[in-house]
């Protein structure tokens, strides 16, 4: 679920009369996402995408956020368009959040991806980055190393309670990216959540990237670990090697990979794998039980990190040992 406010039908006729959009015919709540509250609406002209920015957004990043995606699909990147109002405002306020108005994008997200699939976020997701370059906006990831250090501040002490151990484990964990996390590799905008849920597919076609929300500066490399976890994996928790490979050579056929951005992936993935074991640790141990959002598991992430941790170099996730 994400809806988290509820809007009226009177407050969201008043809201569209400030765009260009035609008559509202219809809308309902979108049950999936975690961060956002989103609505699909239809008017007579065509369907929108209507996002109220909830409580991870800050609305001083909003710009960035809506300008990115405009940046993008200027590049020729297939990603939503937020929609502007009379007034050329891309942003408004509805029910007391920040609301925008977003172009629908066609497509489903896959629920049992292939290697062919992963082969086209990989592409898909190098073509972003090479988009990116020469957006003006910056924002910094608020979800790297200082990021990491607050959630677990915040949740460190009740770690155990998911699962004993962990607080020491994590705290190692945590010492051990503080001292290692590379620093010099090639930096641009990245996704930084381009999971399943993000990917629309139309068949075995990519029809484009949605959730540009946690989307900020950081090195690029850590984009394709992010990418990786979230889907180099099977549901039994075990790496997929086919998988892997697909999307990392799907990057690296429209961006290659440095040897120091190849050398850095194995300490990436553990820094993604950590970022999303924090985020999920953090709401696990927050969200009111009967909060219509459904939580998801961070012990999945312990699971790839412990991975990860495995790993001597990156050529056992698949790249080709020649092009290391
Ligand atoms: N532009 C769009 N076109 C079509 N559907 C969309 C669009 N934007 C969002 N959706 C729908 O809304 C759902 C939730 O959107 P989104 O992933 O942006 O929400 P979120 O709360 O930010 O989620 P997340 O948990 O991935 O951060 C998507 O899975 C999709 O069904
Ligand atoms: N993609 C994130 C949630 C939204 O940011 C996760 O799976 O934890």
């Amino acid at each position: 679920m994400a809806v988290y406010t509820d809007i009226t039908e009177d407050d969201l006729r008043d809201f569209l009369t400030q765009y260009n959009v035609g008559d509202l015919t219809s809308y309902k709540g979108i049950a999936e996402g975690v961060e956002n509250s989103n609505f699909l609406l239809h008017t007579t002209r065509e369907p929108l995408i209507l996002t109220l920015y909830e409580k991870r957004v800050e609305k001083a990043d909003l710009p960035f956020f809506l300008g990115l995606m405009q940046h993008l699909a200027d590049r020729g990147l297939s990603c939503p368009l937020p929609l502007p109002r009379r007034d050329g405002a891309l942003l408004g306020e509805l029910s007391g959040r920040p609301a925008a108005l977003i172009s629908f994008l066609e497509g489903m997200w896959l629920r049992k991806p292939e290697a062919k699939h992963c082969r086209e976020v990989g592409r898909a997701l190098a073509q972003m980055h090479l988009a990116g370059e020469g957006f003006q906006l910056t924002r910094p990831n608020a979800l790297s190393l200082e990021g990491w250090k607050t959630l677990w501040e915040k949740s460190g002490d009740r770690a155990d309670e998911v699962e004993a151990g962990l607080e020491e484990e994590i705290g190692s964990e945590l010492a051990y990216l503080d001292s290692s996390w590379p620093r010099d590799l090639p930096f641009g905008v990245i996704h930084a959540d381009l999971f399943q849920d993000n990917v629309f597919f139309l068949g075995d076609q990519l029809s484009g990237l949605i959730d540009f929300y946690f989307a900020c500066n950081d090195m690029l490399a850590y984009d394709v670990a992010i990418c990786l976890n979230a889907w180099g994996f099977e549901k039994d928790g075990s790496y997929n090697l086919t998988k892997g490979m697909a999307l990392l050579e799907g990057y690296d056929a429209v961006r290659p990979l440095s040897r120091q951005e190849r050398d850095a992936l194995p300490v990436l993935c553990r820094g993604s794998a950590l970022r999303f074991f924090l985020t999920r640790l953090y709401d696990w141990l927050t969200t009111p039980e009967g909060a219509l959002v459904v939580k998801k598991d961070p012990l999945e992430y312990l699971r790839k990190l412990r991975f990860h941790r495995s790993i001597a170099s990156s050529v056992e996730y698949g790249l080709p040992a020649e092009a290391v």
